[in-house]
């Protein structure tokens, strides 16, 4: 992908960024602060590329280091709010199907034991959240997925959550709902906790059952790994590319945050339920739409 496809809106006049994002980001190498620069195409082109060859962009030291520990001690300080799951998924988040072969991926269910701190937990004033609603960060992200826009999740629960990982505890392999994911490791564990990840195992139209059943047997040929450090941004498209993360030493708190095509994304009431503990009234009436990608989950 070359730097001048990026889209010609965003090669217009540089914007004012507001003081809150020169304060959190490392605009020196990710100039989001000048949109019509070489600079600017060229770090959204390496982030394209990225995507393309691996379908997971690491946009290392993307926060500041001199706001590291403020943006650790934040995650830190909400992780006790955190909804902690002791439960067992298949990688559709979906119901067993009895009628199916035993070995299929659909009736493999694994343990998962983490936690997430839900959105409206999370502070309008936290630096995740004002990252969140940025809207130069957030045309940054969409030029960086070749989107023409990005929409914050309609959710009331999901779209910025933080995944509370103490010790000990897991998060086994999954697709997400969501088409693409960007993440901000705010606390790397002492060991371990890497992401490991299968680049588009599946695609629209095509579960590659056989494929994703490989993976679950324990045969890693196709699987990549990736250690975040703290205050490293990863874009991530996790409804096509089976995921988890390895075991870690010391407690791994990663930020997620979920944009959407559509500004009406809901996440499921099933997924919701067993993923967050609760749902809403918001949630039950959007249970009707349904997606048209003939994938499950
Ligand atoms: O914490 C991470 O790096 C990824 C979490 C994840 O895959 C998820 O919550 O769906
Ligand atoms: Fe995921």
């Amino acid at each position: 992908m070359s730097p001048s496809s990026v889209r010609p809106e965003s090669g217009t006049a540089a914007t004012p960024v507001d003081d809150a994002l020169a304060d959190l980001i490392d605009l020196e190498r990710y100039p989001l602060d000048q949109p019509g620069s070489d600079a600017y195409r060229e770090a959204v082109a390496r982030v394209r590329s990225q995507l393309h060859d691996d379908g997971c962009a690491l946009l290392a030291r993307f926060i500041r280091e001199d706001r590291l520990a403020a943006l650790r001690e934040e995650s830190e300080a909400l992780s006790p709010q955190a909804f902690f799951s002791d439960n067992s998924v298949n990688p559709y988040v979906t119901p067993d199907d009895p009628d199916l072969p035993e070995d299929h991926p659909v009736r493999c269910f694994q343990h998962y034991t983490n936690g997430f701190v839900a959105k409206d937990l999370i502070p309008d004033q936290a630096i995740v959240k004002r990252l969140y609603r940025n809207a130069t960060f957030q045309r940054f992200i969409a030029d960086c997925l070749e989107e023409p826009v990005i929409h914050e999740f309609a959710d009331p629960i999901a779209g910025l959550v933080i995944n509370v990982m103490p010790e000990d505890t897991e998060l086994p392999w999954h697709f997400d709902t969501n088409e693409f994911i960007v993440s901000l490791m705010t606390r790397r564990p002492e060991s371990g906790g890497e992401f490991q990840y299968c680049p588009d195992i599946r695609r629209p139209g095509d579960e590659n059952f056989a494929g994703v059943q490989r993976v679950l047997e324990g045969d890693h040929d196709e699987v990549r790994s990736l250690t975040l450090n703290t205050g490293d941004l990863q874009l991530f498209k996790g409804r096509y590319s089976m995921h988890r993360v390895a075991a870690a030493k010391g407690q791994r708190l990663c930020t997620l945050l979920g944009y959407a095509k559509a500004p009406d994304m809901m996440g499921s009431l099933e997924h919701t339920r067993k993923i967050y503990g609760r749902v809403t009234q918001q949630h039950i009436d959007a249970d009707n739409q349904r997606r048209h990608d003939r994938l499950m989950g």
